[in-house]
């Protein structure tokens, strides 16, 4: 039995469910937004789809106490229309901030002890809010952080090679925001490293690295949200997640170093975050992962 909640079914939240259910991840999926009207509808709209599913899916409106026992909650919520279109995913802190302080608590107090995955932004922040209102051990307390940041590395990356982009490995570290950065020593296609194709293929690598900085925003300047990547990336991890996979994942979670949350590669299984290992990154590298600490922290500030 897999029970998965989500939290916030508003654009991400409901291709979050969507793709949940498509694909059968799940047999009880809970459902909780603050608009009862609105999510009693995408529950209702889900229940409709089915009989003409492979898989049975018991999908339900919510509350809280349905979580108790739930494998994994998924943070969806948020206040989209407070990032400006080339803004900064800081804008929601404000009102993202006593919201996810609410649902934490209101998940310790019926004894949730599962898996918390966290999309709401900023990501880096919220989840570590989550971790202390939940009073879970760090390692279930999680956020996609630069996962969905690495997939659009990997995207530019591969389409200047002409390769798909599951050729490409690597990752990009730290904020899942402005300072994060393409740890270029880990980026490899074939086991060649991608600043030897960049002098081999004439690429310019800070255009890459800024082409998926700013992806997101590329994508919300059209929509104004984003949801079909996002919603990917987090349907992986929680596959990785229910799956007890061991599989090594870019996650937002605590780094004791920074005393705070920041992505960086983990091995991700049933309990979270099930194993850490230190990359061997540069030293210009690790002077980039320390900054995007600091920027975090002193946003966090400036925001607040
Ligand atoms: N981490 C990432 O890579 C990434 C990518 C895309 C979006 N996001 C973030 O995901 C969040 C959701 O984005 P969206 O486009 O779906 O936003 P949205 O505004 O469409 O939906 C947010 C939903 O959350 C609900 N909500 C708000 N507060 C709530 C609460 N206290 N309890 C229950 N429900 C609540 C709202 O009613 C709404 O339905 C945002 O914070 C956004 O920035 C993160």
């Amino acid at each position: 039995m897999r029970k998965v909640g989500i939290v916030g079914i508003g654009h991400v939240g409901a291709t979050v469910a969507h793709l949940i259910v498509s694909q059968g991840l799940a047999d009880e999926l809970v459902l909780i937004d603050k608009k009862p009207e609105k999510v009693a509808s995408e529950a209702l709209d889900f229940s409709d789809a089915s009989s003409l599913l492979d898989k049975h899916i018991d999908v339900h409106v919510g509350d809280y106490p349905d979580l108790a026992d739930a494998d994994v909650v998924i943070s969806a919520l948020g206040h989209i229309h407070l990032i400006k279109p080339d803004g900064d995913r800081f804008g929601e802190l404000k009102a993202n901030l006593p919201m996810a302080k609410q649902v934490g608590a209101d998940l310790k107090a019926v004894g949730f002890n599962g898996v918390l995955l966290a999309i709401s932004n900023p990501v880096d922040v919220i989840t570590g809010i989550y971790q202390q209102a939940t009073g879970l051990p760090s390692a279930q307390v999680i956020g996609t952080g630069t996962y969905l940041d690495t997939a659009r590395l990997k995207r530019v990356f591969g389409e200047a090679l002409g390769v798909d982009p599951r050729s490409v490995n690597g990752y990009v570290l730290g904020e899942h925001g402005a300072s994060q950065f393409a740890a270029w020593s880990t980026v490899n296609v074939m086991g060649q490293n991608a600043r030897t194709w960049a002098a081999e293929k004439s690429l310019d690598l800070d255009k890459l690295e800024n082409d998926a900085r700013v992806g997101g925003f590329t994508v919300h300047s059209g929509k104004g949200y984003t949801n079909f990547a996002i919603a990917h990336a987090a349907v992986s991890l929680l596959q990785i997640i229910l799956s007890d996979a061991r599989k090594e994942a870019i996650v937002s979670h605590y780094n004791e170093d920074f005393d705070g949350y920041i992505s960086s590669p983990a091995i991700i299984g049933r309990g979270g975050v099930v194993a850490n290992f230190d990359l061997p990154l540069t030293p210009e590298e690790q002077d980039k992962l320390a900054a995007s600490a600091k920027a975090i922290q002193t946003k966090t500030t400036d925001y607040s």
